[in-house]
């Protein structure tokens, strides 16, 4: 099966977690009027006593077509990417639960200006950078516990191709 891609809209994400931007979230002003404050875009879980890390990921692209073999998900934290270098990139995601079947992925293409926060428990492959090396500020959760499973797909045809460009 070929894996369809769709823009990244808040809307749309929101069965899986957060779109961070500022075109889709409302502002208010702070310091005197000189900035607009984006506020609380994300939900943060930080479960079982877990405490906030920041970290930059450097990802390399995958070569596409791309096999999808797994996803993983993180019970015991949300996990945000912010891309930093206004390149785009692909979400593949699938609902929180026990199992996966390959109709539940959906895959997001995201602008270089939004970035993402997976609610605890969303499943979702490892971060697919698109066109060059690039940087994301991700927020997740670090502490004691097994905060990483991983489901591999029975189905051996599953992929995913890098969208037209505009
Ligand atoms: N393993 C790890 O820290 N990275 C993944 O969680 C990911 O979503 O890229
Ligand atoms: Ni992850």
């Amino acid at each position: 099966m070929k894996l369809s891609v769709q823009p990244l809209t808040k809307p749309a994400f929101a069965p899986y977690g957060d779109v961070i931007s500022t075109d889709e979230n409302d502002h208010f002003l702070i310091n005197n009027g000189s900035t607009e404050r984006y506020h609380d875009l994300a939900k943060v879980d930080l479960l079982e006593g877990g405490r906030a890390l920041i970290n930059i990921f450097r990802a390399t692209p995958l070569s596409y077509p791309l096999n999808i073999r797994m996803v993983e998900r993180h019970p015991l934290g949300s996990q945000a990417f912010i891309p930093l270098n206004g390149r785009p990139y692909l979400v593949l995601v699938a609902p929180a639960g026990e199992t996966v079947a390959p109709s539940d992925l959906r895959v997001f293409l995201a602008r270089g200006d939004q970035g993402v926060n997976y609610h605890a428990g969303t499943w979702h492959h490892p971060v697919l950078a698109l066109g060059a090396v690039s940087d994301f500020l991700v927020v997740d959760r670090g502490g004691d516990g097994d905060n990483c499973e991983e489901l591999f797909f029975a189905e051996p045809e599953i992929w995913l191709d890098v969208p037209e460009g505009p």
